[in-house]
């Protein structure tokens, strides 16, 4: 077994045994609660530029297998564990988390005391941090510092280059009663591919849009050209305050002339193309079980959350908007409405994978919100 260490910005060292590829890699370290859905986790594009640590204590006892990829291959800069399985069990895996670590050239750890650094990024924030395999730890500490993630646009390394259409419903094994309205047809949506989750897409398809998916980096009149009846922006990596602000002008005319809705990277985005503030949040939310509850119907969701960013409260009041979510946990906000315009996002994400599918209906109030507005 090799030897690996993680170290902090703050200069905390954790000394385990390598999992993955061998060799060095910093990012900024955020923790996930979630305890399943590592695969989901491994290929979210929004994890670019992250090192996830799991608090769930033994990762990979299902392996990994063909179906429950997010995107084309994992995203994290770098995955921690306290016990990574070596065996697996599961008609449809395919390979160990040890075996596909390698194969996609992830560097991680294992055997360190996970719930020590939960901790120390509960009472510290996210930190920066790097993984190594190597002995030169005065190195990695240069890394880490000269590791930079805020104002850094990440949509840039995993946006698609191309359009492309999408045409897959939801994978049903174990659901095979399950039921999503579909309440349109012929209706196409655009989806800004910050970094977008696969599942995403297949809700849209499941409520009855046609997908076309285009790169981050779109005109106005890019959008135009493919007549689409809505808009949909995706999840995606890094700070969207990164972003530059003449895309951010050309997305402010998008939404404006198109029926739309974001999530998580799409919301901040549509907070920021109306002036509304982002801010950086302490640890912010990754997991399965973040509490939301619906403010007209007073229900409550769990669901699943992956984010370090949040929009503030004050100033979307101000910027016409009006709150539909908020987090129960903290109180911060967690979707919101136009008061004008069909325009509607949020926070968590709907679509689960992994986690919770309490809040899918959002999807159907999407396109219901398309068919009144088009
Ligand atoms: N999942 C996401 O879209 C994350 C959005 C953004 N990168 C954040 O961390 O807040």
């Amino acid at each position: 077994m090799k030897r690996a260490i993680l170290v902090l910005e703050t200069g905390d060292v954790f000394e385990g045994i390598s999992i993955g590829k061998d060799g060095t890699t910093v990012g900024e370290v955020v923790f996930n609660t979630a305890m399943s859905g590592y695969q989901e986790i491994l290929t979210d594009p929004s994890y670019k530029g992250q090192i996830v640590n799991m608090t769930y204590t033994q990762i990979g006892n299902y392996g990994l297998n063909d179906e429950d990829n997010e995107s084309d291959r994992p995203f994290v800069e770098g995955f921690v564990v306290k016990e990574a399985s070596v065996i697996h069990s599961n008609f449809r895996a395919k390979e160990t988390l040890n075996e596909y670590l390698k194969r996609h050239s992830i560097v991680g750890i294992a055997e360190i005391d996970t719930r020590k650094l939960t901790k120390l990024l509960r009472v510290k924030g996210s930190l920066r941090g790097g993984i190594t395999t190597e002995d030169n730890i005065d190195s990695l500490k240069k890394a880490v510092e000269n590791f930079e993630i805020v104002n850094r646009d990440l949509v840039q390394f995993v946006s698609t280059k191309e359009p492309y259409e999408f045409n897959d419903g939801l994978f049903r094994f174990g659901f095979e009663n399950r039921k999503i309205k579909k309440v349109l047809s012929s209706k196409r949506v655009v989806v800004l591919d910050f970094g977008v989750k696969r599942n995403i897409l297949r809700y849209l398809i499941e409520v009855g849009f046609d997908v076309v998916v285009l790169p981050a980096y779109s005109t106005y009149n890019d959008v135009a050209s493919f007549n689409p009846d809505a808009v949909f922006l995706s999840n995606g990596p890094g700070d969207p305050r990164g972003i530059d602000s003449k895309w951010i002008e050309e997305y402010r005319k998008i939404i404006t002339n198109y029926p739309s809705f974001g999530i998580c990277f799409g919301h901040q985005i549509i907070a920021r193309a109306f002036g509304v503030d982002v801010y950086k949040m302490k640890f912010g939310h990754h997991g399965g079980n973040h509490p939301v509850k619906e403010i007209e119907s007073d229900n409550i969701f769990v669901t699943a959350q992956n984010h370090n960013y949040a929009a503030d409260e004050k100033s979307l009041l101000e910027k016409g908007f009006k709150i539909t979510y908020k987090n129960l946990n903290d109180g911060s906000v967690e979707g919101m409405m136009h008061k004008e315009l069909p325009v509607m996002s949020v926070q968590f994400h709907p679509e689960a994978s992994p986690g919770p599918h309490d809040a899918e209906g959002i999807f159907e109030n999407f396109a219901t919100m398309v068919k009144e507005n088009c």
